[in-house]
């Protein structure tokens, strides 16, 4: 049996990841499983955050986020390996946003069919969407950009500012038919992590 196909979606928050996954999901030729990273976290955002709506904590502690933000990520890793395992294909929707984060998913994924995909937007246009959307902090996309963008090899870009998220779908799916190879996450070498 194949292990599935990993569409790995790297772009900075508000770049379009989440409505090309949709797209991708509605069509129904080759199906996907959407995992988002923001679904992982979905319930422990106040933690992370330090916010206790009803009962407030009776101690200090400094890195709440620490404690549950790696175990969540270890989690959200073994999914995408576990699918990918039992042959389903599934869309990547996160942001590698440091090196760290990158030498993990190659790690994780440099055994299994990758299809690195850049999601590219301008900082103009991805200021404008946080402006729209209300949801994201204004800047965030703009002080991830140069880390998130900072690989340069990819299996195909998608510029989400040209196209719209069904026409980076069609992209997408029409690289999948061609059986061209996944090869630019082989490519990519780990990355120093200087440790202060
Ligand atoms: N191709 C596109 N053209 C125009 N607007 C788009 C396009 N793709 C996404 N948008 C708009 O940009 C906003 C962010 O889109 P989306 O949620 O897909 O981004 P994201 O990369 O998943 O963001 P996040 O990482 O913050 O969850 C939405 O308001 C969406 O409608």
């Amino acid at each position: 049996m194949k292990q599935g196909l990993i569409v790995f979606l790297n772009g900075t928050s508000s770049s379009g990841k989440t409505s090309i996954s949709m797209e991708l999901k509605k069509q129904k030729e080759i199906p996907f499983h959407h995992l988002s990273i923001d679904d992982f976290f979905g319930n422990y955002n106040d933690f992370i955050d330090n916010k206790f709506p009803d009962i407030e904590p009776t101690r200090e502690v400094d890195n709440v986020g620490q404690i549950l933000f790696d175990p969540i990520m270890s989690v959200y890793y073994a999914t995408i390996k576990l699918f990918s395992e039992m042959g389903l294909n599934v869309l990547v929707d996160t942001v590698i946003d440091n090196d760290k984060r990158f030498n993990d998913y190659l790690e994780l994924l440099f055994d299994h069919p990758t299809f690195f995909v850049c999601v590219l937007c301008s900082k103009e246009e991805l200021t404008r969407r946080e402006q729209l959307r209300g949801d994201r902090e204004i800047g965030l996309a703009n002080s991830q950009y140069d880390t998130i963008y900072s690989f340069d090899e990819y299996d195909l870009e998608v510029n989400t500012e040209e196209l719209s998220p069904a026409e980076c779908a069609d992209k997408i799916l029409s690289y999948i038919k061609s059986d061209q190879d996944y090869s630019a996450f082989k490519k990519l070498s780990k990355r120093e992590i200087s440790i202060s």
